[in-house]
């Protein structure tokens, strides 16, 4: 079932930009060569700019596909992984990985010394899911994090990217193509916290020069496990139509949201990483890939597997989160400030889920080669 293109984005053996598969959203089509964008920022990067990379939270699951892509495109000492738990035996992509609480502000600036840093990728964070369950954590992890970053940032003159989200809008902001600039209002501590990191950051920069930079993602779809969102359906859908051909979706039918494939966020970060600051009209910047419903990305999944099945149970809490964030993102100040384009459209990620997920399945089988960027 697997296209030209997947082949060749899964073996890492396509050579030309030619289009081979096309796709409805925005008339876009997966490049033959999934990973010439990142090559083309490599080599045109002058070497004393090369990024030394530190992650916190690297073990989550946007953090390892973005290490895996830097120690591509910079070599194996770019990047240090830092989480507070322990990797598991099978995982193999992790290298360079030290423990990092980001409460520990000590630890932060031990960490960035010791490793020769000069860019520091925020991931640690309680989305919006497991923040309502544990708000006191919440507001350390999100909040008190985030100003140990900037201090550390600032103390050390680094460039500093923290993700914001979608769920830093609320029921009072416009849910269609929702603008960069408007009305916030978050009502999850996820949110708050995230407006919080936002303007923080702003600040930061505006009153100490801290190369903030922040990108308000969609959620996040890629074959990593994730970390307790609103959004993990999207994920789990894929799986379990693998796995049972079914799916227990707790989302309405009709819930429509923006999302992104996972290599389209880490080029996000990385190209915008890479902008001069003179290109930036803004810190803060949204950047989307596609929306759909639940029943939209079911069909997607049936043109695979014709078989599978969607049943609904919804999750009132998830329900009410959802209800509040924007349907649809405009990101055209991304588009035209520092050239953000997404390559990745519903039925691509639809179709690279499937290999990948397909892969991971025989693997554990002991059937298929290890690491793969797609
Ligand atoms: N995954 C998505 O769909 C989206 C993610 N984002 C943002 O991107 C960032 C990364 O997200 P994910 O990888 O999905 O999150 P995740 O929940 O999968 O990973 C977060 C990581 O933070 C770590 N962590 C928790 N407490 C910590 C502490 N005290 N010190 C150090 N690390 C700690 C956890 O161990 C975990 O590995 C987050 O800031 C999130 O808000 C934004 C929008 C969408
Ligand atoms: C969109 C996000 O920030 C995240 N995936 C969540 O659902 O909490």
């Amino acid at each position: 079932m697997a296209s030209k293109a997947l082949r060749s984005s899964l073996f890492r053996q396509a050579t030309s930009s030619s289009c081979t598969s096309t796709n409805q959203q925005r008339g876009m089509a997966i490049p033959a060569d999934p990973l010439g964008r990142f090559r083309q920022l490599a080599n045109s990067t002058p070497v004393d700019e090369k990024p030394r990379v530190l992650i916190t939270g690297s073990l989550g699951q946007l953090g390892r596909g973005l290490a895996t892509m830097l120690r591509f495109m910079y070599g194996e000492d770019s990047v240090v992984m830092t989480d507070i738990r322990k990797v598991r035996a099978d995982e193999n992509d992790v290298c360079n990985y030290h423990y990092l609480d980001i409460l520990n502000e000590g630890a932060i600036d031990e960490a960035i010394v010791n490793g020769r840093v000069n860019t520091l990728i925020h991931f640690s964070a309680l989305l919006s899911a497991v923040g309502e369950q544990n708000v006191p954590l919440a507001l350390k992890v999100n909040c008190q994090g985030v100003q140990n970053i900037l201090e550390v940032a600032k103390r050390h003159s680094l460039k500093v990217f923290i993700p914001s989200t979608i769920g830093a809008f609320g029921p009072e902001t416009p849910r269609v193509d929702t603008p960069d600039i408007t009305v916030q209002r978050p009502k999850t501590i996820y949110g708050v916290s995230k407006v919080y990191a936002e303007l923080l950051g702003e600040y930061y920069h505006h009153r100490f020069g801290v190369d903030f930079r922040s990108l308000r993602f969609p959620g996040i779809i890629s074959a990593t496990k994730p970390g307790g969102g609103t959004t993990d359906y999207a994920i789990k859908i894929f799986y379990d139509a693998l796995k049972d051909g079914h799916h227990v979706c707790y989302l309405n039918p009709d819930t429509r949201l923006p999302m992104m494939y996972d290599t389209d966020c880490t080029a996000s970060v990385l190209f915008f990483l890479a902008a001069q600051s003179s290109q930036l009209s803004m810190r803060t910047y949204n950047v989307t890939g596609f929306s759909f419903t639940p029943e939209e990305i079911a069909a997607s999944i049936r043109k695979f597997m014709p078989d599978f099945r969607i049943t609904y149970e919804i999750c009132p809490l998830r329900q009410k989160i959802a209800d509040s964030w924007p349907q649809s993102l405009n990101d055209n100040i991304a588009r035209s400030d520092w050239a953000w384009k997404n390559d990745y459209g519903l039925d691509e990620t639809t179709e690279i889920m499937i290999a990948l997920i397909k892969r991971e399945m025989a693997r554990e089988k002991g059937e298929a080669p290890k690491a793969v960027i797609a």
